[in-house]
């Protein structure tokens, strides 16, 4: 169970810091799993993504150039992922009392030449994305394939570097480390999700699918 190895390290990591970064959350069987279904997804089922909240919603190619597809509980290795991000939900409700009420969760396909600008997945107050995960499905990322996820701290400062290797996980709090995806050189797959708060308790909407 990949969880349970490394669940200490990450529950610490979040209450000290708001963040962490683990590689090898998944072992390389599931995550390969995982790397050769999203693979096999054809093209036409992947959508462009969007960015802001519900009517404010728009397709930005200067923000962001990924493709997504959101997971569902009725295909079997989605499921497989689905269910060791529920219990992650539950052991991050038990020990940081964040109150972590659902998580939604979809593949990202940035191809050659992708990238994600600098932003934030949620804002104070307006949303009711509380904690972004992302999990990373190539195997082999070189220095020179590029496509690093950088976390930024308060003052702009770069807090993180991250490769996005098979099998590493990254944790954050949505609304409060500005991060972005520096422009790939290879296919680059992974999966990018939000533990959220109930959001009629918060009385507002991320964007729908
Ligand atoms: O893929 C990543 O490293 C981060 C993706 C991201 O920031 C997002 O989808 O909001
Ligand atoms: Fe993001």
């Amino acid at each position: 169970m990949p969880l349970e190895a490394h669940l200490e390290d990450i529950l610490n990591n979040l209450s000290q810091q708001g963040y962490c970064v683990v590689p090898g959350f998944l072992n390389g069987d599931l995550s390969q799993q995982l790397y050769q279904h999203a693979v096999e997804i054809p093209s036409q089922f992947w959508n462009t993504a969007a960015i802001g909240r519900a009517q404010q919603q728009t397709i930005n190619t200067m923000v962001r150039t990924d493709r997504i597809y959101w997971l569902s509980l009725h295909q079997p290795i989605q499921k497989l992922y689905l269910n060791i991000m529920e219990s992650l939900r539950t052991a991050i409700n038990r020990d940081l009392f964040l109150g972590l009420f659902d998580y939604e969760c979809h593949f990202a396909h940035y191809p050659d030449g992708a990238f994600y600008k600098k932003h934030l997945d949620a804002f104070k107050g307006r949303s009711n994305r509380k904690l972004t995960t992302v999990l990373y499905l190539n195997d082999g990322w070189l220095d020179e394939h590029g496509g690093q996820l950088v976390i930024y701290g308060k003052r702009g400062e770069v807090l993180e570097t991250v490769k996005p290797e098979r099998g590493t996980l990254v944790v954050f709090l949505s609304d409060k480390f500005v991060h972005e995806v520096l422009p790939s050189r290879r296919d680059r797959l992974s999966i990018t999700g939000w533990f959220r708060l109930n959001s009629s308790l918060s009385g507002v909407i991320d964007p729908p699918r």
